[in-house]
């Protein structure tokens, strides 16, 4: 899949993919005949011939789709009852114009209770919701769900916020969405994600120009193939990128080793931990013989080792401690020109320094990652408003981002990827199996590997992202973090043929 094939649509930006091709020349109805004729495709799919199918049709256009949907499906053999939020007079442009070719009842919303039919069309509300569902059509969406039977979400299941995927009070928990042209965000962001059921993108006629401008994007191969590292013949184990990991003291030496595993195993040709010069025997006395340690008492240590040229990229942050010399490496760090990825310990000490993480990062002069979970984030960007306030994810995610100046990979089970030029990707990849000690070390550990690599940092972090969920999913319930970084090679054998 292109990239374009991967780009998210916000809903005004949808709003403006639909008027440049109405403006084109392709009437508006008839994107609308094309929107409502898949979700009827998607319940003929579901039900038998005389099947009970409920429409629920709000006040716009979303309402204008059901109409549609609800002809087709009357004409295919399904008993076919429609409902409406508010008066059929109220209706204007293409959503009149739909009602206008359905020429069976329109029952009030009320009556939604009379008798719920095998499967429901939720086509409440889309694009258009400016606002929390309430009485009548909160009323209504409580009893869809409460059936229990299957509905199928016209655009966005009702309630749900299309760009933030988030709900005020209620939403549609839908056993399917259908939309149309692109997905939004709020399809992949959670709580929205959980709510759209199976997801399926119907092509309407919209001009495919209409999505060239976008920023934002599903997390998928396409997006990073093209950069993703590719080594000759010729290569060395130094071209092939080196990986210094910043470790602490003997009471952490695990963690920094799941970091550097992760290193290797997705390409880099070395890997060196630089712990504290008491864990030094604990780490050499530890697997894998291919990684490497050496001690790093101090900043000036530290320093030293990243002045080598051929010392590719930098991990700090896993097991690294919260003291001096953690805060002293942290700060040699973001002042060196080495691309780095800071995670863990590292964006605590980030956030506790004077100005927080991005008067420390405003100078650095190489490709820097910033791998928060939630509590992390908060840690350093919760005390600033403008970051703080944003309710969608997404966009929390690019404003840090842009403060930073820095790669922002804000993990969850809806991982962001942000860029401070603005682009950002939605990860879908991967699930519970992942919430285990440790698997955020690995994740770290992969960008550094591909930071190493050369591969540019953004695609970087989507790509290990990815790579990392993927894991994940095959692994299962009953992974521990040991064995992500082993069942990187045939995932990238699989992904990624040479
Ligand atoms: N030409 C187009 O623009 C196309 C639009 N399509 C459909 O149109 C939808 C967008 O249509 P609209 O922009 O009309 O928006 P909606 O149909 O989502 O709803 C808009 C209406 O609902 C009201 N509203 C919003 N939130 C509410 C709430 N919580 N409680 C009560 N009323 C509320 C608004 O004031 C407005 O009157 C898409 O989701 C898609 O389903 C498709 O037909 C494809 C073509
Ligand atoms: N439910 C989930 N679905 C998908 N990914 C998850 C889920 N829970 C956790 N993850 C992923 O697992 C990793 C956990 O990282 P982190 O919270 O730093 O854990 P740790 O500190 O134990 O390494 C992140 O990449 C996160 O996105
Ligand atoms: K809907």
């Amino acid at each position: 899949m292109q990239a374009t094939e991967l780009a998210l649509l916000s809903t005004g930006q949808m709003q403006q993919a639909d008027a440049m091709t109405i403006a084109a020349g392709r009437p508006g109805i008839v994107l609308m005949e094309r929107a409502g004729a898949a979700v009827a495709a998607a319940a003929l799919a579901r039900s038998a011939e005389g099947a009970a199918i409920t429409v629920v049709c709000g006040p716009g256009n979303n309402g204008g789709d059901g109409f549609v949907a609800a002809r087709i499906l009357r004409e295919r053999g399904r008993q076919v009852r429609v409902l409406l939020h508010g008066r059929l007079e109220a209706l204007t442009g293409d959503a009149a114009a739909a009602s206008a070719r359905w020429d069976g009842p329109i029952l009030p919303l009320a009556r939604i209770r009379e008798a719920p039919g095998y499967l429901f069309i939720d086509a409440l509300f889309g694009a258009g919701l400016t606002r929390a569902l309430a009485g009548e059509a909160a009323a209504a969406v409580a009893f869809m769900n409460e059936t229990g039977r299957p509905i199928i979400a016209v655009d966005v299941p009702s309630g749900v916020s299309g760009d933030t995927g988030q709900v005020d009070g209620i939403a549609v928990k839908a056993s399917e969405t259908v939309t149309f042209f692109r997905l939004k965000p709020g399809h992949l962001l959670l709580p929205g994600r959980s709510l759209c059921g199976h997801v399926s993108l119907s092509d309407i006629g919209i001009l495919p120009e209409a999505a060239a401008g976008a920023a934002t994007f599903r997390n998928d191969v396409g997006l990073w193939r093209d950069v993703w590292p590719r080594h000759g013949l010729d290569t060395h184990k130094f071209r092939r990128g080196a990986v210094a990991v910043v470790a602490g003291g003997v009471a952490g030496v695990g963690a920094p080793r799941l970091s550097a595993r992760a290193a290797l195993r997705i390409g880099a040709g070395l890997a060196t931990i630089l712990c504290e010069p008491a864990a030094l025997m604990a780490h050499a006395a530890r697997g894998p013989d291919a990684l490497m340690q050496r001690s790093a008492a101090d900043a000036a240590a530290l320093t030293a080792f990243l002045d080598d040229p051929r010392v590719s990229a930098v991990l700090a942050g896993p097991a690294l401690g919260l003291g001096e010399r953690g805060a002293e490496l942290v700060g040699a760090i973001a002042g060196c020109a080495t691309p780095a990825v800071l995670d863990a310990d590292a964006l605590t000490l980030l956030a506790r320094a004077p100005g927080g993480a991005a008067a420390l990062l405003a100078g650095r002069r190489a490709a820097c990652v910033l791998t928060p979970h939630e509590g992390e984030f908060q840690r350093l960007f919760g005390g600033e408003a403008g970051i703080a306030k944003e309710r969608s994810k997404l966009e929390r995610a690019r404003k840090a981002a842009r403060r930073c100046g820095a790669i922002v990979v804000y993990k969850g089970a809806d991982t962001v990827v942000a860029a401070p030029d603005g682009r950002a990707a939605i990860n879908t990849t991967g699930g519970p199996a992942l919430a285990t000690a440790g698997s955020g070390d690995v994740l770290a550990g992969l960008i550094c590997g591909l930071l190493a690599q050369g591969m540019p940092a953004f695609e970087a972090s989507c790509a290990a992202a990815w790579l990392h969920g993927r894991a994940g999913e095959r692994l299962g319930i009953g992974l521990i973090a040991d064995d992500l970084p082993e069942a990187i090679p045939a995932l990238m054998r699989e992904t990624l043929p040479v």
